[in-house]
C-alpha cells in the first residue's frame, strides 16, 4: 500500500481558561495523550483560540509577537512537532505586530512542519462581526486587523493539498473556490469557534465546504464551557469526507479524536461526481479573485 496516499490527522479540543499558561501546559499534555495513543498520527489541528479567552477587550493583554521564539504558544508547538516529528496546524492565537508605526492585532493560524520550523501563517480574512439583538453581538473589528493572503502548504509528497481558513471565513465560498481553483486543495481546515447561537450552522457548513471542494474537512474548536465570563464554544470537533459524510466527530466536552484520510476517496469522488472536472470557466469568471 502506498502510505502517501493516507494521511493520519487529529483534532485537540480543549477547554479555554483565563490563565494562558494554564492553557499552554493543558493543550501540551493533551496533545502528549494524543500522541501516546495514536503514534501514527502525521498531522494535529488545534481550534481557534485554544490559549486566549474569545473576548475581543482581552485580546491585546494575551497577543503574542509569534515571530520571535520566546512567544510561548509558538515555542511549545514547534517543540512539540519537532520532538514528535509532526506538523500541526496551531489553532488560532492573537498575534501583535508592528505596522507602520502601529500595533495591529490578527487571528493567525500558525503552521508547523515536523521539524517544528514555522512554515506560514494564515491571518482570519472576514472579521467576525454579528449582531443578533438578545442573543450575541460580537465585534471582531474593534480590536483586530483581517488577513489579505491565503495560505496553502502540501504533505505526502504533494498528495494533500491543504488549505485554511478561520471560523467565520467559512461562511464565505468565494474564499474555498480560491483554494480549491488556485491552490487545488484537497483538504480545508478550518479552526473555529462557533457559539450556542450560531452553533446550528457549523456542521452545515463543514458539509457544504466538502461539497464546494469535494475534498476532505476539518473543523477543530474549543470545547465548550457554559461558565465563561466570555464566549461559550459551540464544540464538536468534527471532519467531513469529500461526500460530505461526517467520519469522526466529537461532541462539547474537552477531547480528541484522530482519523485517516485517504487519497482514492477524494480521487474517486471526484470521478463520480465530476463537479470540479466539470466547472465552466467559459461561463463564469474567477480571474477576479486573486492569488496573494
Ligand atoms: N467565531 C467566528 O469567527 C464565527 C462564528 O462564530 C460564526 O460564524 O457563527
Amino acid at each position: 500500500m502506498d502510505q502517501n496516499k493516507k494521511l493520519t490527522v487529529g483534532i485537540i479540543q480543549s477547554k479555554v481558561t483565563q490563565n494562558k499558561q494554564e492553557n499552554i501546559e493543558t493543550m501540551k499534555k493533551t496533545m502528549g495523550e494524543f500522541i501516546e495513543k495514536y503514534p501514527k498520527t502525521e498531522l494535529l489541528v488545534l481550534g481557534e483560540c485554544w490559549g486566549t479567552p474569545y473576548n475581543t477587550k482581552k485580546f491585546k493583554q494575551y497577543s503574542e509577537n509569534i515571530e520571535k521564539q520566546k512567544s510561548p504558544s509558538v515555542k511549545m508547538l514547534s517543540e512539540f512537532a519537532k520532538n514528535h516529528e509532526i506538523y500541526i496546524i496551531g489553532g488560532t492565537i492573537i498575534e501583535k505586530v508592528k505596522e507602520e508605526n502601529e500595533t495591529k492585532l490578527y487571528n493567525t493560524c500558525c503552521v508547523f512542519d515536523s521539524k517544528g520550523e514555522l512554515i506560514g501563517k494564515y491571518r482570519k480574512i472576514h472579521l467576525f462581526n454579528i449582531d443578533i439583538p438578545n442573543k450575541i453581538t460580537f465585534k471582531e473589528s474593534e480590536t483586530l486587523s483581517a488577513g489579505k493572503k491565503t495560505f496553502a502548504f502540501s504533505m505526502k509528497n504533494g498528495n494533500f493539498k491543504i488549505g485554511i481558513g478561520i471560523c467565520f471565513d467559512m461562511r464565505f465560498p468565494e474564499l474555498t473556490a480560491l483554494y480549491s481553483h488556485i491552490h487545488n486543495i484537497n483538504l480545508m481546515v478550518y479552526p473555529g469557534a462557533f457559539n450556542m447561537t450560531t452553533g446550528v450552522h457549523w456542521g452545515l457548513y463543514g458539509k457544504v465546504r466538502a461539497l464546494d471542494t469535494q475534498s476532505y474537512v476539518i473543523l477543530a474548536s474549543p470545547a465548550r464551557d457554559e461558565n465563561s465570563p466570555d464566549y461559550v464554544a459551540w464544540g464538536h470537533s468534527s471532519i467531513f469526507d469529500p461526500f460530505a459524510s461526517i467520519v469522526s466527530e466529537l461532541d462539547h466536552n474537552p477531547g480528541f479524536i484522530s482519523y485517516t484520510l485517504d487519497l482514492d476517496v477524494i480521487l474517486q469522488t471526484r470521478q463520480q461526481i465530476p463537479v470540479l472536472k466539470g466547472k465552466r470557466f467559459d461561463f463564469y469568471d474567477v480571474s477576479e479573485l486573486k492569488k496573494d
